[in-house]
This record gives C-alpha cells, structure tokens and sequence, in this order.
C-alpha cells in the first residue's frame, strides 16, 4: 500500500516552498501528499508579499483530521509563524504518537522576510526539537538554535553538539548559506555519536527559493517508506543538487527549483553527491 505524508507548514503562492513544494515532492517520491496549513503567504520569486495565519483551531482540526484518519508514515514541518502552533504541533505529535518527525525550522526567507516569531525561537527549541528524528537547520538557524556563530566547521560541530542536546535524534547542518564557492557540503550528526558529510558541487545559480522545505520534504517522504535515516538524507541532498542543476528559470527573482528533476537524473545523482 503507498505511504503517507504529511507536512505542516505555510502556503507559498509562488509554488517554489511552503506546501506547494513538499507536496509536489511527497508526489515525485511515490508517497501520498497530506498537509495542515499554518498559514497563507502572498508570495513570488521576488519575495513575501503579505502573510495570514490560520485560526489555532483551524490547524488543529486539519491536523486531526489527518491524523485520525489517514494516519501519516512520516510529518514535517516548516513555516510554523508562532509559538502557538508550535506548541499545538507538538502536542500533537504527541498525542498521535508520531515517531518519523523532520523539522525544517523554518525562520526567514530568501528575500529576508519573517516567517517565525522572535519570540517562538524558545517554544521551537524546548518544545519541538526535542521531538526531531531529524532537524534541518541552514547555517543562520543553526546560530539562532545553537546561539553562537557558525564559521568554520569545527563551529558547525559544537552548534550540532548544542541542537542535539535539546534532545533532536538527529541534525542536518546544510551548507548551503556558507562561503564556499565550489562545494555545498551539510554535515549529519546523530544522537548515537556518529557523523557524516554530504557534499556536491555548488551550483551558480539565483534559483534556490525553496531547497530547504524540498530537501527535507524528500527525507521525509524516504523516512515514510522506511529507507534508513541516512539513506532518506542521502535521498534528501540528492533530490535537491537535481532540482538545482536542473532549475526551469521562472519568475524574475529567486526562481523555484525543479521538483520533478530527480526522476530523470537519480542515477547521475549517485555519483554526484559524496558521503564521507
Ligand atoms: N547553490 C547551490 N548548489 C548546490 N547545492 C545547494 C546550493 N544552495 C543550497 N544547496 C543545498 O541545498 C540544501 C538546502 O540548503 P540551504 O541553502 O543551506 O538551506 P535553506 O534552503 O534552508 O536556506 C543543502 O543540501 C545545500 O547544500
Ligand atoms: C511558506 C514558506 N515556507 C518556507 C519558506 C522558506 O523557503 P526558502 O528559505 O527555502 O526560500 C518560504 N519562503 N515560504
């Protein structure tokens, strides 16, 4: 029977991030799509125009209503907003027992725009990344959740030390946010001491509005039909270096990366990305 899952996030109208891309990339990995929406957003390639949070009771009863019924083999969540549906999530998660959760922390977008609270940064960290199987921080959320600055990658392993000692399982530092011109290269830590690198080359392109909620969407979906941890991040990095080299140039800002690249180019894909 196929797998279900499911992501709690924010709507983008561009269809690059938010529901729009998770979903498009639950359905590209063989996986029945479900959602819960925290809120809606006005927005295109060049940036957030307007946002609406749902009612708390409203999200609530969409995450109920696929709970008790569809019962999801993995979730994740992005753009959460505030610490209010953050503390709804995780209630639920833990009501339902839910036990492959990715946490994409959403923060800020591209453009700069705010798609969390200040003030739930604490709700996030004490209430939800103890909840992880995975969390998926880009190097500027890694800062905030760890509070330190990341430079070097001896930083990025005490800013994991930190995030796993909230009690996430695991953390998938991504490395997309770093200087480097010719790698984007994450690191993996997990709660059993162990790590890993995933590196790729880094493509030159402005077409990058959406590979977080997409590369963790991929995991989550992989998690959904049973791969490995590691295996469904290795699913994660390369679904997403193939929906960036093959980037379909929309839009006049940050353009949407390709969701249904991955299908064409999976065995390319294997000998592109390095895990060490
Ligand atoms: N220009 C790029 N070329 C190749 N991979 C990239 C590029 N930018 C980001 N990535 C990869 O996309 C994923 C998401 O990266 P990142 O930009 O760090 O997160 P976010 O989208 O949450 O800001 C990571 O696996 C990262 O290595
Ligand atoms: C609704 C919503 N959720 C998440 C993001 C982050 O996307 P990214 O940082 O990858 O551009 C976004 N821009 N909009």
């Amino acid at each position: 029977m196929v797998k279900i899952a499911m992501t709690i996030a924010g709507s983008d109208s561009g269809g690059g991030a938010g529901i729009q891309a998770d979903l498009k990339t639950f359905q590209e990995l063989g996986t029945f799509g479900t959602s819960a929406i925290t809120a809606i957003t006005a927005q295109n390639t060049l940036g957030v125009h307007g946002v609406q949070p749902i009612d708390l009771d409203m999200i609530e009863s969409q995450i109920d209503a696929v709970m008790t019924d569809l019962r999801p083999d993995a979730v994740k969540t992005g753009m959460l907003f505030s610490a209010e549906i953050i503390r709804i999530v995780a209630e639920k998660f833990q009501q339902y027992n839910i036990q492959n959760i990715v946490i994409d922390p959403v923060m800020i977008a591209k453009g700069g725009a705010s798609l969390l609270q200040q003030e739930a940064v604490d709700a996030l960290k004490n209430e939800l990344v103890p909840l992880a199987t995975i969390i998926t921080p880009n190097i500027p959320e890694a800062e905030v959740l760890a509070d330190m600055e990341i430079v070097t990658e001896d930083h990025i392993a005490e800013a994991a030390k930190r995030i796993l000692a909230l009690g996430a399982k695991g953390v998938w530092m991504k490395g997309g946010h770093s200087k480097d011109p010719e790698f984007a290269k994450d690191f993996v830590f997990l709660q059993d001491g162990t790590s890993f690198s995933m590196t790729s080359k880094r493509i030159d392109t402005d077409n990058t509005h959406g590979t977080g909620c997409t590369s963790s969407a991929a995991v989550t979906a992989s998690l959904a039909k049973g791969m490995s941890l590691k295996d469904a991040l290795i699913v994660g990095k390369s679904f997403i270096q193939a929906a960036i080299e093959e980037d379909l140039q929309l839009g006049s800002g940050h353009g949407p990366t390709n969701h249904s690249a991955y299908r064409y180019v999976q065995d390319r894909m294997e000998k592109e990305i390095h895990v060490e």
